[in-house]
């Protein structure tokens, strides 16, 4: 049997005013299957620095950590943690079934939903609004959270911050029931009336140093007979390893599939309540479908000879426009309410992630121009000189509009990565700028520099506009056109669709959530 977790030499700094302090000096600590941690500390002494560094939110300075002897980094031992982290909003949009169900879909072997709701007292709210729960309702949110993927260990800080004393007492008797199935508990507290609730479980009391970031531990009677216990069993386990040959691989069997790689499960789970979330905003209905659905009409109604080409370049552009600005305020908010952070603690891997955005977009601008079409159809119904037929290139046109517009998407989620939430509606704004001015219509002719003119060439937008006026026969003399080279722009646009979920991944790796 591995240690729960294991710390051997631990330091951590940050940067205080141009300053290097040391918040944790070289730290030691095994914390055995069953234990139940109670870590203690003044404010500012890292408790929670442990906790995101155990949690592989942040990475030490010097040092490691194993998690049933995975790196905190590594997905496997993500598949074993549950935490409630100090900081934390629930998402919007999402009712407290739909968000458990999610977390749910996360893990290979998780509890029963029913069951978990049930387990965090949340069965009379289960059908509310997430962020209308109060204070100790949503404690018991995040905690549901937390053990709905029936992890070994848990991990809660300061689980009990704003609680009422019943609604303390109640949280305690939740974590008791979860820690009579021999679960490992580390929990950090300030307030006396927790340390009594929770006395007669406590194996250790691990103290913080404020002075030296070194630890002071303390051990209660239930450590001793656990401790023989787990001797006991390595004994055992040890003799049975001797007389089988693959013992140890046999043990490794348990999780062989990958957690970190791409999951439909997973995949089904996120897609469902994005969209959900994407459906529930007025604004999204009314500017991606509500203008889908005027231009189709207005442009059938009004100058029905150029349907083609006006539906072509608005859908276009709308789409676009759609597209950037959902995904970047949509992640800005995840990332503000620290909704990012629970994600990157479960074992949801990139991958899934990425997709099930684009998931989203690609349903909602699927939406968009079946809508502007059928919208353009419905038009022509009530016209009597109507010239309105189904034809091929409508088709076409939305494959283009829809899957010619994924870099765009993954470039958005890029910038949301990178900028704070103040500056990103100016990155956005900029970006959609951008866009507009090398989409092909032809201001870079007002450009006097040539190599402007050359940079634009390879940019996205261009062969994104280029395919839309190809399919919208869109021939605004000087100012549009195509230039009768389709393939090469599809490459280039599939090219670009790899840079841009290269860049992707690289900007979610880099983030520091551990604010
Ligand atoms: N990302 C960061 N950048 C710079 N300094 C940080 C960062 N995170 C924490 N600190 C500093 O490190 C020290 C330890 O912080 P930490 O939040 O781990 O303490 P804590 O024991 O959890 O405090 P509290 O009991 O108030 O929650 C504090 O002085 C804090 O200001």
């Amino acid at each position: 049997m591995k240690t729960a977790i294991q710390i051997r030499d631990l330091s951590k700094s940050y940067v205080i005013n141009k300053q290097s302090q040391k918040v944790l000096d070289k730290i030691n600590l095994d914390i055995l299957p069953g234990e139940f941690i109670l870590l203690r500390g003044d404010n500012g002494s890292g408790k929670t620095t442990l906790v995101n560094l155990i949690c592989g939110l942040q990475a030490p300075d010097e040092g490691s950590i194993e998690i049933f002897g995975k790196s905190p980094k590594d997905p496997q031992a993500h598949l074993k943690l549950g935490t409630m982290l100090q900081r934390a909003k629930p998402v919007e949009g999402l009712t407290v079934k739909e968000t458990i169900r999610l977390f749910q879909s996360y893990y290979p072997q998780p509890f029963d939903l029913a069951e978990t709701i049930e387990r965090s007292r949340l069965t009379t709210k289960q059908n509310d609004y997430a962020t209308t729960l109060a204070g100790g309702q949503a404690q018991s949110l995040y905690f549901a959270l937390a053990i709905v993927g029936n992890p070994d260990i848990l991990i809660l800080d300061e689980p009990t911050n704003n609680l009422s004393s019943e609604a303390r007492q109640n949280f305690w008797k939740q974590v008791r029931e979860f820690q009579q199935q021999r679960k490992t508990i580390l929990a950090i507290s300030h307030s006396e009336q927790d340390c009594d609730e929770i006395a007669y479980l406590v194996t250790r009391e691990v103290r913080l140093s404020n002075d030296n970031g070194n630890l002071e531990i303390q051990e209660f009677p239930p450590y001793q007979a656990l401790k023989n216990d787990y001797h006991e069993f390595e004994e055992g386990a040890k003799l049975k390893s001797e007389s089988s040959a693959d013992g140890e691989n046999s043990s490794n069997l348990k999780y062989k599939s990958d957690p970190g790689s791409f999951s439909f499960k997973a995949f089904w789970g996120q897609l469902y309540v994005e969209l959900l979330q994407t459906f529930r905003k007025v604004d999204t209905i009314i500017i991606g479908l509500g203008f889908a659905i005027f231009a189709g009409f207005s442009i059938e109604q009004n100058t029905p000879d150029q349907f083609q080409s006006l539906v072509a370049a608005s859908l276009a552009a709308l789409v676009v426009f759609v597209c950037v600005s959902q995904f970047g305020v949509k992640i800005a908010s995840e990332r503000d309410r620290g909704w990012l952070k629970l994600l990157r603690i479960t074992p949801l891997s990139f991958t899934t992630y990425l997709a099930a955005k684009v998931g989203n977009f690609l349903v909602l601008a699927s939406l968009m121009t079946g809508l502007a079409f059928v919208s353009g159809w419905g038009a022509s119904q009530f016209s009597e000189n109507s010239s309105f037929i189904w034809e091929p290139w409508m088709f076409y046109l939305s494959f283009i509009l829809v899957l010619g517009v994924v870099p765009f998407a993954i470039f958005s989620f890029t910038l949301a990565y990178l900028f704070k939430t103040e500056s990103l509606n100016f990155a956005l704004l900029a970006f959609l700028a951008i866009m507009a001015l090398s989409s092909g219509l032809n201001i870079s002719r007002l450009l006097p520099q040539a190599w402007v003119r050359y940079i634009i060439l390879f940019l996205p937008t261009y062969h994104y506009g280029q395919l839309v006026a190809w399919m919208g026969e869109v021939k605004l003399e000087g100012i549009f056109r195509f230039d009768g080279y389709h393939l090469i722009h599809i490459q280039w646009l599939l090219w670009w669709t790899v840079v841009a979920g290269m860049l992707a991944r690289w900007v979610y790796r880099r983030e520091r959530l551990s604010g």
